[in-house]
């Protein structure tokens, strides 16, 4: 498994974490959130890919897998008076808006960021909302999974590089999910259906071994060779939970 690390911050994780017998929640984040979107329909597939993949991979700690979507949470531009490092309780933020994320993000062990390329680096959305808070992140897994016309790869990076300066485990493998054509990236814009339920549905998003055997239809799939990689970069975040 590969991690990137961080050692300039190499501190104790300030952040509770959740007690051994407990069940772990894992945040799906849908970090656009323009209307219309292609965020929302792509962080679901992603969702229930993972949930796919847990089916028939169980951890040895059990965990759920919750969609956290930015435009369920809308949030100013940054606007606490305090840095966030500072502040180890949500009742020191000056803002219930501040107080509410702040208790969200803590009630979860790891992440796994869905985000966009937007002039190739990562939505305002997802930064601002990530600026908000610090110590709620601080050392908890994180997987970043992005989405464009060459797969998002350039806000990936960025992303990983923020991510890491919040001290945070990040799975060093993102996974870049690559419009196949012109008319699916035109689609994307319009938040017109992308058709991705079939993906999970048909049953090819298993264990490895079930996607080597699968038919013709399904390898046609919109990316039916990347939810492999989403499952095997998933398997790392799930090591870094348990570890
Ligand atoms: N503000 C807006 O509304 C914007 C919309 N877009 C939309 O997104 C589409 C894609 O835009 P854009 O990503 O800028 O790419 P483009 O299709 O405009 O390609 C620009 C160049 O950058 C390279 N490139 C782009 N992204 C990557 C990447 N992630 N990794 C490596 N090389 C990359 C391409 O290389 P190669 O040809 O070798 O792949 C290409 O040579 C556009 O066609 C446009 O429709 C883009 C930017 C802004
Ligand atoms: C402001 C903006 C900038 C964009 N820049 C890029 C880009 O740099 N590379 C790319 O491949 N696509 C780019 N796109 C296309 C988006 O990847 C595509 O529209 C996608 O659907 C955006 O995610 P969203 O629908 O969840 O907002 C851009 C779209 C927007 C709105």
């Amino acid at each position: 498994m590969s991690v990137l690390t961080n050692s300039a911050l190499d501190c104790a994780v300030d952040a509770t974490p959740a007690p051994q017998h407990a069940r772990s929640k894992i945040g799906v984040i849908v970090c656009s959130q323009r209307e219309p979107r292609a965020g929302d329909q792509i962080a679901t597939f992603v969702l229930e890919t993972l949930r796919e993949l847990q089916k028939t991979n169980p951890s040895p700690r059990p965990y759920e897998l919750i969609l956290l979507d930015l435009k369920d949470h809308p949030l100013p531009m940054y606007n606490e008076p305090a840095i966030p490092s500072q502040i180890h309780s949500a009742s020191e933020y000056k803002y219930p808006h501040t107080r509410a994320w702040s208790e969200l993000i803590s009630s979860f062990q790891a992440f796994v960021f869905v985000t966009p390329q937007y002039n190739w680096g990562y939505p305002a959305s997802i930064k601002n909302a990530i600026d908000y808070l610090f110590n709620e992140w601080k050392g908890k897994p994180a997987l970043v999974v992005s989405y464009g016309g060459h797969g998002g790869g350039k806000a990936a990076a960025q992303l990983q590089q923020v991510l890491q300066g919040l001290d945070m485990q990040v799975v060093k493998d993102f996974v870049g999910l690559k419009f196949p054509d012109r008319p699916f990236l035109v689609k994307a814009a319009k938040g017109h259906d992308l058709g991705l339920q079939a993906a999970t549905d048909e049953g090819h998003v298993k264990a490895d071994a079930v996607i080597e055997s699968v038919d013709e239809k399904q390898k046609d799939a919109v990316w039916a060779k990347e939810t492999k990689e989403i499952g095997a970069a998933f398997r790392d975040l799930v090591a870094l939970l348990n570890s």
